[in-house]
């Protein structure tokens, strides 16, 4: 019998869109589960490391919850080859999430600013500097191929594109100004937009943040 996979997050795009949009691009279905904050508070402790997203993996009769949203995105992608083709293209794939890590570290600061006048610095700063730096080192290794490791999409992709895609909406649109100015980027993004499953799921699964 096939897997029955639960992913249990807030709603919003954040740590676990690019494990949806895996499912999503092979259309694999899952459970999507959306907590308000009410529900987390009740669920929190019952929950390995007491953190979201995480996901729930249902098969042969046995149930194992994956936490660390970069353990379940790598998980997927094992399950349904969009990890690379060999040991090094696995790596290189690695070295994008990791990338996408560093990133997400550099939003989260502007989250947890202690104050609006430091917050909106570091949103300026955000479109100024720190995307830029960021957009070299995706185009760096995307060049003028089609996906950004091997011959074929990867969740190295995935992330990316996902990333790129809500950030706007958290930031402000001059946080991406220059991914919108990178044409290889933008040839990368609507190619990812293309696939099927992932048209349907952009189409039907609206996610606001
Ligand atoms: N390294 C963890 C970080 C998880 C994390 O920071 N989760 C946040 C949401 S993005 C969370 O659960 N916040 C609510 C809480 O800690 O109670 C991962 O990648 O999954």
């Amino acid at each position: 019998m096939a897997a029955k996979y639960t992913i249990t997050y807030f709603d919003a795009a954040g740590r676990a869109e690019v494990t949806r949009l895996a499912f999503a691009a092979k259309e694999v279905e899952f459970n999507d589960v959306r907590l308000t904050s009410d529900e987390w508070k009740k669920m929190k402790p019952s929950v390995p490391q007491g953190q979201l997203p995480i996901m729930e993996v249902e098969s042969g009769g046995k149930k194992t919850v994956i936490c660390q949203s970069g353990a379940m995105a790598r998980f997927v992608a094992r399950e349904f080859g969009l990890y690379g083709k060999n040991n090094m293209e696995n790596s290189m794939v690695d070295v994008a999430l990791e990338t996408i890590e560093d990133l997400f570290k550099e939003l989260i600061k502007i989250y947890t600013a202690s104050d609006e006048k430091t917050k909106d610095e570091l949103k300026a700063e955000l479109g100024k500097t720190v995307v830029p730096k960021f957009v070299k080192n995706f185009e760096d290794m995307i060049g003028g191929k089609d996906w950004i490791v091997g011959s074929d999409m990867t969740i190295a992709d995935l992330a990316v594109f996902s990333l790129f895609k809500t950030m706007p909406s958290m930031f402000g649109e001059d946080s991406t100004k220059c991914y919108r100015e990178n044409k290889n980027l933008q040839a990368h993004a609507k190619r990812v937009s293309e696939n099927k499953g992932i048209k349907k799921w952009l189409a039907s699964q609206p996610v606001k943040k």
